[in-house]
Formats: structure tokens, C-alpha cells, sequence
């Protein structure tokens, strides 16, 4: 049975959906919001994939009490065997760069460069130390209260649909897979693309494998010819979900693709900001810990 909806289904005005009238949901263009939703309704779920990045989308800013989540690399860095050394300069790098990635005022161009600069450094202190494959397990059990709210429920649905889920992280792949292991949320249809770490035969790590996804340069580079490209050649709507500006980017190689749904959670630096992500996203979410919009969205496509 095709999943496509009829015309009554399909939303007369954005105001026909309560999670969007919210004072923390910001629509920089409400017509244009409206035909992409129609346009998803419309196809239905067969015709979608949804595409989110993982730190701090998937997984919140900060918890109910404030206390920051950690990222992939956060992860990594908490494990106890890790040295000392290691984490006091990873600490001193974030606490440099952090500030770049979310600066209101610098250039995407200018920040590019920081994140390289970032990346390699970050990359090249991993080199050396035995994978702590089993501490890194233990902290991802750590991080299942961490995740957004509705995240189980976007999962489901999406295990339930068969709609593809690729996750998509400029952070740490083990821990990436580590924290959706441990939430079962690392299901058959749920793929992860991000920084793998490549080690020797005695799980020394040598490097990182492949070519390094920061922050902005999460586009097409690292999506075509993967399994995952392959998988969703018939899936021309994407539903895609990020915290960063350069998140906006992720469906930038699927020329397949008719629309693009951009859900963007601000969540650090938002006043000056709020701009900056109403020119990349459809839908800009300040502060939110849950995924009611994006779920609110998919209960909609039959
Ligand atoms: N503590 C560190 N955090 C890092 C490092 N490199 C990147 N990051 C953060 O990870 C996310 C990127 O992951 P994504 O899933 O959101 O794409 C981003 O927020 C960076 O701040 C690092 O070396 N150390
Ligand atoms: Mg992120």
C-alpha cells in the first residue's frame, strides 16, 4: 500500500500544528515552511530519510539542571584510563575552540580554518593510547538520560516506517556508537558517519580513518559513495536535524532530493546568533530539550 496521503491530509496553515506556535520556535519563512511540509505529507513516509547530526541534536546543550552534556569527544576524554595529560590539553583545546565554533560574528570561512587547526590537533594527541573500548561502553550507559527527550520515539517510528536515520557527527565515531548502543537506538536502519578511529592490531590508536569531518565541512564529501547514499537513492525528502551552522549543510550532495526540512536547535550564544540560523534553517528551536517539533512532523507522514 503506498504510504502517500490525500489532499485532506495536507496542512492548510502552520498554525495546524501546535508544536510550531511556541515562543521558542522560530519560522523565518512560514509559506515556504508549509509547502515543504505539504510537499512530505504528501509523499509519505516511503518517499523519506532523515539526516541529524548527534552532539548536542540528538543529545541535549545542557540537562534540566544546567550541568553541560559532554560531547563524543567528551566522552572519550572522561574515560579513567585516559592520561591525565591527554585530558588537561583536550580541555585546553575545547575551551579555545569552542568559542570559534559558536561565534556569532566570525565568518564560516574564518572558522573553517579553526576547526582544522582543531581537528588536527585534536587527532594527534588521540595517537598512542589503547582504545578504552569497554570504560567508553560504561559512559555511554552514562549518556542515555543525556539524549532529547522523543528521541526513542523518532527512532521508532522510523524503525516502524523503515525510514533510514543516518547519523552524522563531526565528533568521535566510537563514542557516537557507544551512546547509541547503550540507548538501543543503534537499530538496523539507523546509520553512523563520523571521525572513526583507526588502530593498530593491539588497539593502539595511529590516527583517525579517512578524511576528518569537522563542523563545516559535514556536506557530500563524506555522504557519496558510502552504504548509506546507496540506501536512500529513491528518498527524495529529507528531514534534517542539526545544532551547528554548518549542520545546515549535511543533504548538500543528495541532488536526488526535492526537499529539504532544516530543523536547527540553538542552544549556545542564541540571541546573537538567532539570525545566523534563521538564514540557514526552516525551523530554529532556542533552548528546547525535546524532539516534539521533528515528532510532531513524522506523525504526519502516513
Ligand atoms: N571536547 C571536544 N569536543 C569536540 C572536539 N572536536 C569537536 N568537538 C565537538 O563535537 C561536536 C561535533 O560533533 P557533532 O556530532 O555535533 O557533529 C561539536 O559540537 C564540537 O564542539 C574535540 O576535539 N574535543
Ligand atoms: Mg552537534
Amino acid at each position: 500500500m503506498s504510504s502517500q496521503n490525500n489532499e485532506t491530509d495536507l496542512l492548510k496553515s502552520i498554525d495546524d500544528v501546535p508544536e510550531l506556535n511556541k515562543e521558542n520556535v522560530h519560522i523565518p519563512n512560514k509559506e515556504e515552511l508549509l509547502h515543504k511540509l505539504n510537499k512530505m505529507i504528501k509523499d509519505g513516509h516511503s518517499k523519506l530519510q532523515i539526516v541529524t547530526d548527534f552532539d548536542h541534536t540528538l543529545t541535549r546543550h545542557t540537562m534540566d539542571n544546567g550541568k553541560s552534556v559532554l560531547t563524543s569527544f567528551g566522552m572519550f576524554r572522561e574515560c579513567p584510563s585516559i592520561p591525565q595529560d591527554y585530558k588537561d590539553e583536550e580541555i585546553r583545546l575545547a575551551s579555545i575552540y569552542k568559542p570559534i565554533e559558536v561565534d556569532p560574528v566570525m565568518s564560516i570561512e574564518e572558522k573553517t580554518k579553526h576547526m582544522i587547526d582543531w581537528y588536527q590537533a585534536a587527532h594527534k594527541l588521540l595517537q598512542g593510547m589503547k582504545f578504552p573500548k569497554q570504560e567508553l561502553m560504561d559512559i555511554g550507559y552514562k549518556m542515555v538520560e543525556c539524549f532529547r527527550r522523543g528521541v526513542q520515539e523518532l527512532i521508532l517510528w522510523s524503525q516502524r516506517q523503515q525510514v533510514p536515520v543516518l547519523v552524522f557527527s563531526a565528533g568521535l565515531g566510537e563514542s557516537v556508537l557507544a551512546a547509541l548502543k547503550a540507548a538501543d537506538f543503534l537499530l538496523p536502519h539507523v546509520k553512523v558517519i563520523s571521525n572513526f578511529l583507526a588502530m593498530d592490531e593491539s588497539d593502539t590508536i595511529v590516527g583517525i580513518k579517512g578524511e576528518v569531518i569537522h563542523t563545516y565541512n559535514k556536506n557530500e564529501a563524506a555522504i557519496k559513495d558510502t552504504e548509506y547514499f546507496s540506501l536512500v537513492r529513491t528518498r527524495h525528502n529529507v528531514l534534517l536535524m542539526g545544532d551547528n551552522i554548518g549542520d545546515a549543510g549535511m543533504a548538500e550532495g543528495m541532488d536526488h532530493c526535492d526537499v529539504v526540512l532544516k530543523i536547527g536547535f540553538l542552544g549556545r550564544n542564541a540571541r546573537p546568533n538567532l539570525q545566523n540560523y534563521l538564514n540557514k534553517f526552516d525551523i530554529v528551536l532556542v533552548d528546547e530539550p525535546t524532539m516534539d517539533v521533528p515528532n510532531a512532523i513524522l506523525k504526519r507522514l502516513l
